[in-house]
């Protein structure tokens, strides 16, 4: 490795870190990568809280920054071809939806135009302040969806689902089963926030919605394995080394300080592309 040496201090030539980096990518095993079980996602997350001493609203902001940035990577604004950057974030009653709203909030500061459907609000402080952020930085709420899937396409560029996430147990109760119904009929893409709604998280769901993107948080769920859309991105890089060490988590590593990490498609690691 080629060093400079300025003063007392030596520094690795700029470029040699990036190099480090992709090579450890390239070496990456995917068809050894993690999968967690319903059950591992939630202890890790209670962990986080618990023996880590972790905020919800801080891991929060973490997940949903890295989506944001999932998504801008995926879909750039300049190719969006409706309403200069119109998106509808579809947020549900939990965690999910919060990550969605932090999603929001971080892809109106990139440029885009999110409008957010919020149809069940919990009455917590944490969601409440999540709404007002939203509305503070003039993003409409929509007081219903369209049922026709048709004017959803017509109106925005992509639809970011983050209405169920790893606590999901099926199938979806009434409320939210139309809502799915309607977004599995929308013709733009959809990108899906840790797991796609209305999916089990571990054996997936045949005639569910079809995200073009996944962003998987913290490691993806046995789900995942039967994802089939274009990109998966990996977010959420807040594990602390010991707990990944602990859940034996084999993850390729994020590149230097990137906040997400592409993960191959199961095509690509099942070797039929
Ligand atoms: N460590 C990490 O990776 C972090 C992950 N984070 C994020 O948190 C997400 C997990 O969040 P979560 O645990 O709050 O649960 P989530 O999946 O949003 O849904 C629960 C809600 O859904 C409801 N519900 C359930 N089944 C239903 C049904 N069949 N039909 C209808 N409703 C149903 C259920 O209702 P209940 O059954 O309680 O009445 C409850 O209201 C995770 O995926 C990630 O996105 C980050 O924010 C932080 C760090
Ligand atoms: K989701």
């Amino acid at each position: 490795m080629e060093r400079i040496t300025v003063n007392r201090f030596s520094f690795r030539r700029k470029g040699s870190h990036k190099k480090k980096d992709e090579a450890k990518e390239n070496a990456f095993d995917f068809s050894k990568m993690t999968h967690l079980s319903q059950e591992e996602a939630q202890q890790i997350d209670e962990e986080l809280f618990t023996e880590y001493a972790f905020s919800v609203d801080q891991l929060m902001e973490l997940a949903g920054y890295s989506c944001a940035v999932a998504i801008a990577k995926t879909f750039p604004l300049e190719k969006m071809t409706r309403d200069s950057g119109a998106i509808l974030v579809c947020c549900g009653p939990g965690n999910n939806g919060g990550d969605g709203m932090v999603a929001a909030r971080h892809l109106k500061l990139f440029g885009y135009k999110p409008s957010i459907f919020y149809p069940k609000r919990p009455n917590k402080p944490l969601f409440q302040s999540l709404v007002k952020q939203c509305e503070g930085m003039d993003m409409p709420f929509l007081s219903f969806l369209p049922s026709e899937a048709s004017l959803i396409s017509d109106s925005y560029n992509l639809v970011v689902d983050a209405l169920f996430g790893f606590s999901f147990k099926g199938p979806p109760r009434s409320d939210f089963a139309s809502v799915l119904e309607t977004l599995k009929n929308v013709e733009v893409p959809i990108a899906s926030i840790d797991v796609p709604s209305g999916w089990d998280v571990e054996k997936g769901c045949e005639d569910g919605l079809k995200p073009e993107l996944l962003i998987s948080l913290t490691a993806p769920k046995l789900c995942a394995k039967l994802f089939n859309g274009k990109t998966h991105y990996l977010g959420g890089r807040f594990i602390p080394k010991s707990l990944a060490q602990k859940y034996e988590l084999n993850l390729p590593p994020y590149p230097g300080t990137e906040c997400v990490v592409e993960l191959k498609s199961n095509a690509e690691i099942n070797g039929s592309d």
